[in-house]
């Protein structure tokens, strides 16, 4: 336990950066303390709440001196909800202290010192509100009513929401219908208390440029009324164009969909359309949740990789593979390495649609394909993991290969510079674009170049 300072001392902090939960951190001498909703320049009265050997933390009791970027959040549950981290700081603001959280991420974890320089301005979103394409949310029956909400941040309390601000509004539209139609028609969400009832969470997914929607009802005990439900459901949103039952009966598990999944409505997919290529998205398979910035994203890529007629690339953790959709003119061949099922068979369906043929899509792990693939020669491998990164594992598989250029796009600063740590032995880092996927969230999405040294 650290012996500075103890649980409930009163102390007025100046606030120096943002760390990566959106929080603000000051320093006592050299220990830091962490304050949610706390803004760099800020000089803050705070409570210490917790305290750590090598870190505290504090709640704001008074603000002394606001930062001249601290706005009035735009949700009426911001601070209850926790779905988003920084709506209390002007929206450009944001963006500068994404591209900061970059760079200090690369000077803890990267292990040797990165040009600023290479960290290009964050890529802001045009519209920054109502930006989510899919949510997925929690129900709960409270007395007569049921209720749409959110468990907040780190706790099992569930936050009640009517409209979330930075979700599309069909998706809010189609939300509200549904739950009224549950009131009506008996079909119950779970009881936290009683254990009782049907609809554990709802999924709806819609598509920006095409305004389909799909909804998945996650189910902890099949309703015979459900199919009512859904008929009167489609009657009133003519949008929905696809409706699924999942079955997932195990409180303790984690996530939505399960192997247990019914058509109820409608077609299988949704039609995605970007860079004039058309998607057929399963409620499953992961695809990125700012359809507009995704787009910026994936150029991105293309620009980075400067692919030539001959190379043959990698694209790993492909998804439904929108990446070898924006890169195949521009190269020889690309294998897109997914685990999940749903994913790869959306993404074969999408490349037949959009008559590529260029494209190999392999289910499998990424080292275990990569091992298949001893044999060609890989010029060019492009990488978009989930939060985790690569692992060393994978990398000491990628240095064997050793491709002339690694496109890398991230979701975490932590783990990409993690990653950087061991790349940057044998690559020289050329770029990074920070790219805003998830607005007054403190989520940072990246791509970096990273171009082989020659001996
Ligand atoms: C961040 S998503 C990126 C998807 C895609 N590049 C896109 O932009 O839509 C990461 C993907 O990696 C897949 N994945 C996770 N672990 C994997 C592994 N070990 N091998 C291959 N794919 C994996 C997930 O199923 C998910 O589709």
């Amino acid at each position: 336990m650290n012996q500075e300072i103890k649980v409930d001392d009163q102390i007025v902090l100046n606030i120096k950066r943002m760390g990566i939960n959106g929080e603000g951190i000051g320093y006592l001498n050299k220990l830091a303390i962490f304050v949610d909703y706390a803004l760099p320049d800020e000089d803050i009265e705070v409570v210490i709440t917790e305290v750590y050997e090598n870190r505290a933390v504090g709640k704001i009791k008074n603000i002394l001196k606001p930062s001249s970027m601290r706005r009035e959040p735009f949700c009426p549950v911001y601070e209850s909800c926790g779905g988003c981290q920084t709506q209390h700081l002007d929206y450009e603001e944001t963006l500068v202290q994404k591209r900061d959280i970059l760079i200090k991420s690369f000077e803890r974890y990267a292990g040797r010192k990165i040009d600023e320089d290479l960290i290009k301005k964050t890529m802001g979103a045009d519209q920054p509100r109502y930006y989510r394409n899919k949510a997925s949310l929690p129900v709960q029956k409270f007395k007569m009513n049921n209720k749409l909400g959110m468990y907040a941040r780190n706790s099992s309390h569930f936050v009640i929401i009517e409209d979330c601000p930075v979700q599309n509004q069909l998706i809010n539209q189609i939300l509200k219908t549904i739950i009224q139609l549950m009131d009506e028609l008996g079909v119950d969400a779970l009881n936290a208390k009683t254990r009782r009832g049907y609809v554990r969470s709802l999924v709806v997914r819609v598509s920006e440029n095409h305004k389909e929607a799909q909804v998945s009802f996650i189910m902890m005990n099949k309703s015979n009324r459900l199919p009512s439900l859904v008929e009167r459901l489609v009657e009133k949103e003519k949008n929905i164009v696809s409706v699924f039952e999942v079955l997932n009966p195990d409180i303790k598990k984690p996530g939505y969909f399960t192997d247990d999944v019914k058509l109820l409505y409608g077609k299988e997919t949704i039609t995605e359309t970007l860079n004039n290529q058309t998607y057929l998205l399963k409620p499953e398979a992961f695809f990125q949740l700012n359809t507009p910035q995704a787009h910026k994203f994936y150029l991105e890529m293309k620009r980075l990789a400067s692919l030539k007629p001959h190379e043959i690339a990698i694209d790993a953790y492909a998804g439904i593979a929108p990446i070898s959709h924006y890169i195949h003119k521009d190269a020889k061949h690309v294998y897109a390495i997914e685990l999940d099922s749903a994913a790869c068979e959306s993404a074969k369906l999408s490349l037949k649609q959009n008559h590529i043929t260029n494209v190999t899509v392999l289910q499998s792990d990424f080292k275990r394909a990569l091992s298949g693939l001893k044999e060609k020669k890989i010029d060019v491998m492009f990488f978009d993991p989930p939060r985790v990164g690569l692992g060393k594992e994978s990398i000491d598989l990628i240095l064997e290969f050793k491709p002339k250029r690694i496109i890398y796009g991230s979701c975490n600063p932590s783990t990409l510079a993690k990653d950087f740590k061991d790349l940057l032995n044998s690559y020289h880092l050329v770029e990074v674009v920070p790219i805003d996927m998830f607005p007054y969230t403190s989520l940072v999405e990246s791509v970096s170049l990273l171009v082989l040294k020659t001996s």
